[in-house]
């Protein structure tokens, strides 16, 4: 029953890791009319990578910016290395930058545009050159010195901003979409190098993305936001197992949320009558059926339900359902074993694979 998971009570402030580089405490930032972050603590380790994740306007941006020394902190203190950033200005701040927008030099070359950082603190040029290179290389535009910054594609401007934040190596380097204009594939291998590089490198990373799977892929921990607070921060994989309430499990695209009346280790649902983990009080909660418990039988009796659409994704099929009772359902299905739309199925749960969340949250 490893698998059974309860929703964490502190996991909306899941414990700060050692020794912080970066760390946050109570910063609120307003904007006129607006306050975009609500006494926001967080806790970098050194040679961490954290992810941002969270909805549009949630405030993902501001965090970054309030780091970074871009954007006023009304109240609450930023630290790095110890040091309060009250007052610093970006550039002393030891933080590399890259951003949405943040633009290139275009009177620049690419050469130029990634040795910016490293010309500024002095560097001898033969190293100059073997750094910019090695960058390029690793964001795939190997050879690509001179080619000036108005010849590059979008995506391909992104690789050669992304070169050069990591250029100065700086202590924090805070990445705003960093990989968001490239193509999945170039994405996905970029994520791998970029872990593998931050690992090497030894720099604390501070990202946003809107993009779970790179999010998840890149990240030591995950901070999930919601209209200016932390929804929740944890592992990929503790968030992922366990969602902090049905904010988090929806923004991670779980669709099998539901009130439930728990007695007994069964849980009354509009789907019928369902198995809860066994440890599961008795009385009212919110729970979260992953599609990987929604399992198909042939059992007498079962709840049924019509396929409504199947969506492919890689190893297994997802099944759209609309049960005889209660609203739709999804579940994942091996691929071999994926009925066709409009057959009818027998419905079973599986309680390992049922997260009971809090009844309510307190936004
Ligand atoms: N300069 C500003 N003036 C007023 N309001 C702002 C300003 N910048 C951001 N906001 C507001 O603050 C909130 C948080 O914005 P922020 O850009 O941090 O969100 P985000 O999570 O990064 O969103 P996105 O994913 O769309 O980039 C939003 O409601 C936004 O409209």
């Amino acid at each position: 029953m490893d698998r059974v998971v309860e929703a964490v009570p502190d996991g909306r402030s899941a414990g700060a890791p050692a020794a912080a580089l970066l760390s946050l405490d109570g910063v609120t930032v307003r904007y006129p009319g607006h306050t975009a972050l609500h006494g926001v603590a967080l806790d970098v380790a050194e040679h961490e990578t954290v992810c941002v994740l969270g909805p549009s306007g949630s405030g993902k941006s501001t965090l970054l910016r309030a780091v970074a020394g871009l954007t006023d902190v009304a109240s609450g203190t930023v630290r790095i290395a110890g040091g309060d950033q009250a007052g610093v200005p970006t550039h002393r701040r030891g933080v590399g930058l890259m951003f949405q927008d943040h633009q290139l030099f275009p009177q620049r070359d690419v050469g130029g545009n990634v040795a910016f950082g490293l010309r500024m603190r002095r560097v001898p040029r033969p190293e100059v050159q073997r750094r910019v290179a090695e960058l390029l290389d690793l964001v795939g535009l190997p050879g690509a010195q001179r080619r000036r910054v108005d010849s590059l594609s979008g995506g391909e401007q992104q690789r050669v901003a992304l070169a050069r934040a990591l250029a100065p190596r700086p202590a924090v380097l805070m990445l705003d979409e960093p990989l968001g204009q490239l193509d999945r594939h170039l994405r996905e291998r970029l994520v791998v190098e970029l872990r593998e590089l931050f690992r090497e490198l030894g720099t604390t990373v501070l990202a946003v993305t809107h993009d779970q799977g790179e999010a998840f892929a890149l990240a030591d921990r995950v901070v999930v936001m919601r209209e200016g607070r932390i929804a929740q921060v944890g592992s990929p994989v503790e968030v992922w197992r366990r969602p902090a309430d049905d904010f988090v499990a929806g923004f991670l695209g779980f669709r099998n949320l539901t009130d439930a009346t728990v007695a007994r280790g069964v849980a009354d649902t509009p789907w019928g009558e369902l198995p809860v983990p066994a440890a599961t009080r008795d009385g009212r909660h919110r729970l979260l059926v992953r599609p990987s418990g929604v399992r198909l039988t042939a059992a007498e009796g079962a709840p049924r339900a019509t396929v409504r659409a199947r969506t492919f994704r890689g190893d297994h099929v997802l099944l759209h359902l609309a049960p005889e009772r209660g609203p739709a359902l999804e579940a994942a299905c091996a691929l071999g074993e994926a009925p066709a739309e409009g057959d009818t199925v027998g419905l079973a749960f599986d309680p390992s694979e049922v997260v009971v969340l809090p009844i309510a949250s307190d936004w």
